[in-house]
């Protein structure tokens, strides 16, 4: 258990477009948080893979070369920035072509241990020096912070986050939407690499039925607990 003195860490894992970024943001922001987005990590280092011409399904060729750019994130959930070897790319990685390709070099080990490390960093530094980082992903309960207070997996209904998504994006294509998240949703899950699973510790929210304030509330709610269950115990 985490103690009082350091910040709290809030993990939040589930499939795309569940709302994890979105929730992830308005609790960090309510509370004095960090937030940390790890995949804008992951989507950084598929960017920068192809950028390079690296042949991402040649996972020897990912794993050669997993250290070289240099990442950059920040965390303020006002305003989160991403950058490689300097530069902002946060419009880049989310084209449909890192979209598509994100997944073949998540499931490179060598890319999990590299990012895994950098993002223990990032969750150690806002601990020592603020209330503590709200950080969202796929295995942030399970491998990157499963000592954490407060472990989330929110889902909603394959229907309701491709209809989120589609609005978000402005497209009337909704079945097309959905296709892309069922098929990066099953290669998350299958990967033998810290696949997207639900531990018996982690509380689902399945925020179908739920706005985004709705699911924000339950979460500070949720966090305060802890943050007071922490502190009484000292
Ligand atoms: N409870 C909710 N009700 C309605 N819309 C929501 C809710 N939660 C999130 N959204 C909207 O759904 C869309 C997807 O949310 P978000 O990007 O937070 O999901 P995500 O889980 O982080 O997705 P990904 O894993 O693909 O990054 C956004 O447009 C967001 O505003
Ligand atoms: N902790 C994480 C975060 C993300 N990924 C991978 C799998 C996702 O499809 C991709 C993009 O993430 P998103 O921006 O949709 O949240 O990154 C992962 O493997 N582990």
């Amino acid at each position: 258990m985490q103690g009082s003195t350091e910040g709290i860490v809030i993990a939040i894992d589930g499939p795309s477009g569940s709302g994890k970024s979105s929730t992830s943001r308005g609790v960090a922001k309510e509370r004095g948080l960090r937030y940390l987005d790890t995949g804008a990590m992951y989507r950084a280092l598929t960017w920068w893979m192809l950028d390079q011409g690296v042949d991402v399904s040649d996972a020897a060729a990912v794993a050669a070369l997993v250290d070289r750019p240099v990442l950059t994130m920040g965390t303020d959930p006002d305003a989160p920035t991403v950058a490689v070897d300097g530069r902002d790319v946060a419009v880049e990685i989310r084209g449909k072509d890192v979209t598509d390709n994100v997944s073949a070099v998540s499931a490179v080990p060598e890319t999990r241990e590299r990012l895994v490390r950098t993002q223990r960093e990032i969750i150690a530094a806002a601990r020592a020096e603020s209330e503590g980082i709200v950080v969202e992903g796929r295995d942030i309960t399970t491998v990157v912070a499963p000592e954490a207070p407060v472990k989330l997996f929110l889902t909603a209904s394959a229907e309701a986050r491709a209809t989120r998504r589609s609005k978000e994006v402005r497209t009337t294509d909704v079945a097309g939407t959905q296709a892309d998240l069922t098929r990066r949703d099953a290669l998350d899950s299958s990967r033998k690499a810290s696949p997207l699973t639900r531990t018996a510790d982690a509380t689902e929210l399945d925020t179908t039925g739920l706005d985004l304030g709705q699911v924000i509330t339950l979460v500070v709610g949720l966090a305060d607990a802890a943050r007071s269950t922490v502190t009484a115990a000292e």
